[in-house]
């Protein structure tokens, strides 16, 4: 339990790094919900190292997430994603973004949820789409609709999300108050940091 009283003085960012403690801070959420930008500003508005898994793959495979997707399935770039995210979350803190699936994956799930904290940027249909297609750098959506898609991923993966420790409505607003209110959700959590 940590029962020091905060001096008033401390910025919302000090009072989030100690709440946060030793714990890695998990960006989760769909495609377009701004796990990486976000999660980048959030690393250092709290002085802490950032790391994307997406990027992190890219950077051990020497291969974009579409070429591995087509070189080699979903599911073996799931099990790379599984790895990378052990080693990565392995000490804390951090601020680590993770890609929108997984979050989904039984066993990378297991290992976010034992590696720290999760926020779970929620975010409607629109907005998302309105932010993803503008790139095509996403493999699940290319498809006849990729709009439809997503909305089938947010009624599959949305149950899933819900099960974070902190949950932010990411929305159109300017990416500071974005940040703001992820530090003011890391202040207020009471789950308490195990030894
Ligand atoms: N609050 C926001 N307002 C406007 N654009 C945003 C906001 N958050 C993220 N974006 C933009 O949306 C796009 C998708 O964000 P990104 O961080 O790549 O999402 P994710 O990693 O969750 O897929 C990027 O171009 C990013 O700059
Ligand atoms: O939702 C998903 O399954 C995926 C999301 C992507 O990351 P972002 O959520 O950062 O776009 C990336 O990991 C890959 O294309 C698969
Ligand atoms: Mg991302």
């Amino acid at each position: 339990m940590n029962d020091v009283t905060e001096p008033v003085s401390a910025t919302l960012a000090e009072r989030a790094k100690r709440a946060l403690g030793r714990r890695n801070l998990i960006f989760i959420g769909l495609m377009g919900a701004g796990k990486s930008a976000i999660g980048r500003m959030t690393a250092q508005a709290l002085g802490v190292p950032f790391v994307d898994s997406d990027h992190e793959i890219e950077r051990v495979s020497r291969m974009t997430i579409s070429e591995l997707f087509t070189a080699y399935g979903e599911e073996e770039f799931r099990a790379l994603e599984a790895r990378v995210l052990k080693r990565l979350l392995r000490s804390g803190p951090r601020v680590v973004s993770t890609g929108g699936g997984a979050y989904v994956n039984e066993r990378s799930r297991r290992q976010i949820k034992k590696g720290g904290l999760t926020v779970w940027l929620n975010a409607e249909l629109e907005v998302l789409w309105e932010r993803v297609n503008k790139r095509d750098t996403r493999p699940l959506l290319k498809t006849e609709n990729p709009k439809q898609t997503l909305e089938n991923l947010m009624r599959a993966r949305y149950p899933i999300y819900a099960e974070a420790d902190l949950v932010v409505l990411s929305r159109d607003v300017k990416k500071e108050t974005m940040v703001e209110e992820v530090l003011a959700a890391i202040a207020d959590c009471k789950k308490a940091e195990t030894p």
